[in-house]
């Protein structure tokens, strides 16, 4: 083959092993059996150790790439990642919803997202490809934590548009990943972890991404910090064309038409919350449009449109 031919052989593997990657890890619906992911994979591996020149930074076997780092770099967020004002019963939410009618003058909509307790993300794409992953810190500055980001399959390192946008989500570890992980550090005789997000947390600042890759990290998106060129007029929307582009959102939003509403989905989750294979700590309840959004506008440290309802703190079981 022509050095030519190989970079589109290198272009038309990366294609379809990002698109087998999504069907699995976003949609939870593998088209193509493992083996078939596999030897695409060992193809594309031979022809970059082959051709080193040719690989991309984003290419799928950089999954678990580079050496430990020393430490990690600090990095400013283009937009701050802001923290929710809580509520912790029915007047709070009525009372938010008070406020928030009489800042717009009139009727709003809210949409309503599982609050995941894990650890908060910033991932920022330039013309589709993933650049640059960091923990939220103190909202202002994080650090760079890309390449154990970068081990967290249901993170496209290619998007399904050339879209340069800065997502946030939140990272976390499954129930089930939890508790084996827990086990197996028992019988090492290690220091287990508290719950799932101290376990997140802790997988995403190990130096070596090696370790972070064994953790079966996951995380749902549900913010988009700046988008250029695309309008977007609700959260609701901006959940679509994130979901568009190919993050994996969390499947349980609700568009709610009235605070009676917002109350019912919450004291639905409250029941349903043990259902679930990610722990959440509450509701977020967002005003769903950006115009409304920008009226209201944020205090020093928290949006007025927004509010986390936070279920009270889970009986541990011994
Ligand atoms: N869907 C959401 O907006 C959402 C979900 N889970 C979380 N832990 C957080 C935190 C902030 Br701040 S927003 C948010």
């Amino acid at each position: 083959m022509t050095e030519e031919q190989v970079k589109t052989k290198i272009e038309e593997l990366s294609t379809v092993l990002n698109q087998y990657n999504y069907e699995y890890h976003v949609l939870d619906k593998p088209s193509v059996p493992d083996a078939e992911y596999d030897q695409k994979l060992h193809e594309l591996i031979k022809l970059e150790q082959e051709y080193p020149h040719l690989r991309s930074e984003d290419s799928p076997t950089q999954r678990v790439g580079g050496e430990p780092l020393e430490g990690f770099q600090k990095v400013e967020h283009r937009t701050p990642m802001l923290s929710l004002g809580n509520a912790f019963n029915e007047q709070d939410l009525r009372d938010f919803d008070r406020r928030v009618r009489e800042g717009v003058g009139g009727e709003v909509h809210y949409v309503c997202e599982l609050k995941i307790d894990g650890l908060a993300v910033s991932l920022l794409y330039e013309n589709g490809r993933f650049i640059r992953g960091a923990t939220r810190g103190d909202g202002t500055i994080g650090e760079d934590i890309t390449n154990n980001l970068k081990t967290i399959r249901s993170i496209p390192l290619r998007l399904k548009q050339d879209a340069t946008l800065e997502v946030r989500g939140e990272a976390f570890m499954p129930k089930a990943s939890f508790n084996k992980l827990n086990e197996t550090r028992e019988e090492e005789g290690v220091e287990q972890f508290a719950n799932p997000r101290n376990a997140a947390a802790g997988s995403l600042r190990q130096l070596d991404p090696k370790i972070a890759a064994r953790r079966n990290l996951d995380i749902f998106v549900y913010g988009a910090g700046q988008y250029e060129g695309k309008s977007v007029e609700s959260h609701s929307d901006s959940l679509h064309y994130m979901s568009e582009l190919g993050f994996r959102t969390n499947p349980e939003w609700k568009r709610c038409d009235t605070i009676e509403e917002v109350i019912e989905y919450v004291e639905g989750w409250v029941e349903r919350r043990p259902d679930l294979n990610y722990e959440i700590d509450g509701i977020v309840i967002k005003v769903d449009s950006l115009d409304h959004q920008d009226e209201l506008g944020t205090t020093v440290k928290s949006p007025r449109w927004a509010v986390a309802y936070k279920f009270p703190a889970e009986e541990v079981v011994t």
